[in-house]
């Protein structure tokens, strides 16, 4: 296929589940409370504090047991509900920095986000893990750092909902292309049928294992790795 851009998702398709939600989560579900009550002056984290009381039917004045008790349920639940991802996303940042955590990436991801990046495709992701934590997240990884490879990034804040159409036309206009001259990878179908309807190309990635791994993707065309697909420019 041909394409200016590639747009990737992260969970279920350049890394396992479980990479998120047990390694990611589990780092960040006994951080919560602390970077809350050590963060009360930064503007992020008050904001993010007021929408998650607002979101969870708290009161005004509820305390960070009471907000961290909403996250961890939102979690467990799987939500992923971006006040959640904001703070998730400051706790990875410096998780990564710290040489906590390391990205663990399928194996045929980093040869073949490499091999885009030397033909000239440029890379960009949309995830609903917040830009903080993305960045972070390909800065120390099994294979090297991978920022370099990566042109641009967008989350729901500053695109949308992953599964409405007017977020895929936001991020064209953000990569100055239009929908036909991008193409959108992802585990999940309702994402792919939103990506479509703002024009774009799209492959869904049905990976052994994974919880879409058996999923109907029609009309979508379909891949099992990324050894099985071909993008030029
Ligand atoms: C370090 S980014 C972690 C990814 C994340 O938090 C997440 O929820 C992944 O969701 P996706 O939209 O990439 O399936
Ligand atoms: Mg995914």
């Amino acid at each position: 296929m041909n394409a200016d851009w590639v747009v990737l998702d992260i969970e279920g398709t350049l890394t396992a589940t479980s990479q998120v939600h047990v390694v990611l989560y589990d780092y960040a579900r006994p951080r919560l409370g602390p970077w809350i009550d050590a963060h009360g002056d930064d503007p992020v984290v008050v904001a993010a504090v007021a929408q998650i009381r607002e979101l969870g039917d708290l009161p005004p004045a509820a305390g960070t047991a009471e907000v961290v008790a909403v996250l961890h349920g939102w979690m467990d639940a799987d939500q992923k509900i971006a006040p959640l991802k904001t703070l998730q996303g400051l706790i990875w940042e410096k998780g990564y920095a710290d040489g906590d955590l390391t990205t663990e990436f399928f194996p045929d991801v980093a040869p073949k986000l490499r091999q885009w990046h030397s033909s000239g495709v440029r890379l960009a992701v949309f995830s609903s893990g917040s830009v903080a934590g993305q960045v972070a997240s390909f800065s120390r990884t099994t294979d090297g750092d991978l920022t370099p490879l990566f042109s641009k990034h967008f989350d729901t804040v500053n695109a949308g909902p992953k599964r409405e159409a007017p977020s895929y036309r936001t991020i064209a206009a953000g990569l100055d292309a239009t929908g036909p001259r991008i193409v959108f990878f992802s585990d999940v179908p309702a994402e792919l049928d939103a990506a479509r309807a703002a024009g774009w190309q799209t492959v869904g990635v049905a990976r052994s294992g994974e919880p879409f791994g058996d999923a109907d993707f029609e009309p979508h065309p379909t891949i099992g790795t990324f050894d099985a697909v071909e993008v030029s420019l």
